[in-house]
């Protein structure tokens, strides 16, 4: 596995999402990156990341999946592209559609390995199926469609205010 990790590489006005944004200390920071033509994420649950007791939290599962997606994503359409994640332009992608299923109970102790695979990529869109792993077996699989950011939200990018910091 690379250690070259893709949020990482999210400009710094792009990187306070709350779940893959360096800069946000209050959310998830997931880390991705390739490994081979899949992509990998490791997240460590905390106890407090709790469903009902021993299992984890449905949602927090789904943010894994919906930013291991976008962030997979990205990645692979500067791949597509030949280029380096932090070179002009920049290719930053957003959530369209999440989709998720709960396979299995996800026991909450060890870390959890999450695998994305490409399944299209076309234009501004990305289709990815991610799989979320607990002790090496599919504990739920989630499908994200990610499109381009649009420029109205690029907009925004000046706005953002301290306490979001
Ligand atoms: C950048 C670092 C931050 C990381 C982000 C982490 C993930 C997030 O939480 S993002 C926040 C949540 N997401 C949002 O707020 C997005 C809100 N939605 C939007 O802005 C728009 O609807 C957006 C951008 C998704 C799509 O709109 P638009 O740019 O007009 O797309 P459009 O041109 O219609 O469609 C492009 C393609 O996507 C498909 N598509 C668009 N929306 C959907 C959808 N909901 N379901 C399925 N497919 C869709 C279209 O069918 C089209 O596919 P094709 O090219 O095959 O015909």
């Amino acid at each position: 596995m690379q250690n070259d990790n893709f949020q990482d590489h999210y400009p710094d006005e792009l990187s306070y999402c709350y779940g893959c944004g360096r800069h946000n200390e209050h959310g998830l920071q997931l880390k991705s990156s390739w490994d081979g033509d899949e992509t990998v994420a490791l997240f460590q649950p905390k106890p407090y990341h709790i469903a009902v007791p021993g299992y984890v939290y449905g949602g927090l599962l789904a943010s894994l999946i919906d930013c291991h997606g976008t962030g997979t994503a990205s990645a692979a359409a500067y791949r597509n592209e030949g280029r380096a994640m932090d070179t002009a332009p920049p290719l930053r992608f957003v959530t369209a559609s999440l989709q998720v299923d709960y396979l299995r109970p996800t026991p909450l102790g060890g870390p959890l390995e999450i695998r994305g695979k490409i399944s299209e990529l076309k234009g501004r869109k990305v289709v990815v199926n991610v799989t979320v792993s607990a002790d090496g077996e599919v504990c739920v699989q989630g499908k994200v469609i990610a499109v381009q950011m649009p420029e109205h939200m690029a907009a925004k990018m000046d706005a953002i205010e301290p306490e979001s910091k």
